[in-house]
């Protein structure tokens, strides 16, 4: 096993989905996997692999924020040899013409975290992007099974709970549609360690206008992003 998940080699698929909520694993494992196992519950953060299509495909929690995320993409890709990691996330909406449980493919990520100054010893800002062709499959999926997929940059935040939505509006302005808070790590680590990444998003609550979902939503019924998912990861 590795420091933090209590996975076998080779117990853990080349593809891998990331939520945040360890439950949301355990949901997505339980509902759309064939022949589901738990592989991990050190901390709680629940690992499953199993099949979609006859393909393995494994689902991983990684907690929230981009410090924990990081240890879960790090290990997936180096102590267990992880090819493909799609994050499937809950984001509060920037812009009024994005409704709750619509669905959002981040092709870019800003970020108010410190981690890539930290890496580039603050004299780059790196872009965080996604993989082109894991993105470009999304949108073809989504298209396939009829779903309004909107594709666009998002914030990978820190912080849940800002003092600053004055940001928030100027990101909008630039094209922001949406902020969470472990994209930019996981496309900044895929990339660093020659992996392809995705974050496929459903707004959960809405920055402009109050509106949110409740826990249990979050947790279990945001259906249309794990599909897609789904049906990119093994394509
Ligand atoms: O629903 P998950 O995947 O956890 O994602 C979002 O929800 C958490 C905050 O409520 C953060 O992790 C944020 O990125
Ligand atoms: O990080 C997140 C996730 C959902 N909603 C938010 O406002 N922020």
């Amino acid at each position: 096993m590795s420091t933090h998940i209590g996975a076998q080699p080779g117990e853990i698929a080349e593809r891998v989905l990331m939520p945040g909520d360890p439950l949301r694993a355990k949901w997505i494992a339980e509902t759309y996997l064939d022949d589901p196992t738990c592989y991990s519950q050190v901390r709680g953060m629940f690992g499953y692999t199993g099949r979609w299509g006859g393909v393995e495909v494994s689902v991983q929690g990684s907690g929230m924020g981009m410090p924990s995320a990081s240890i879960y993409a790090h290990e997936l890709i180096n102590d267990y040899g992880a090819k493909s990691l799609i994050r499937v996330g809950s984001c509060g909406a920037l812009t009024t013409d994005l409704q709750l449980r619509d669905v959002i493919a981040a092709s870019g990520s800003s970020t108010d975290s410190n981690m890539n100054r930290f890496r580039f010893d603050g004299l780059i800002d790196y872009a965080p992007v996604a993989d082109f062709g894991l993105l470009r499959t999304s949108v073809g999926v989504a298209e396939r099974r009829g779903i309004a997929m909107r594709v666009g940059p998002i914030l990978a935040a820190d912080a849940f709970y800002t003092d600053r939505p004055d940001l928030y509006e100027r990101l909008a302005q630039y094209g922001v549609l949406a902020v969470e808070m472990e994209s930019a790590a996981l496309y900044t680590i895929a990339a660093r360690y020659k992996a392809r990444a995705l974050t496929v998003l459903t707004v959960s609550d809405h920055i402009v206008t109050g509106a949110k979902t409740s826990a249990q939503d979050r947790e279990q019924t945001f259906g249309q992003m794990v599909e897609i998912a789904l049906d990119t990861i093994v394509a």
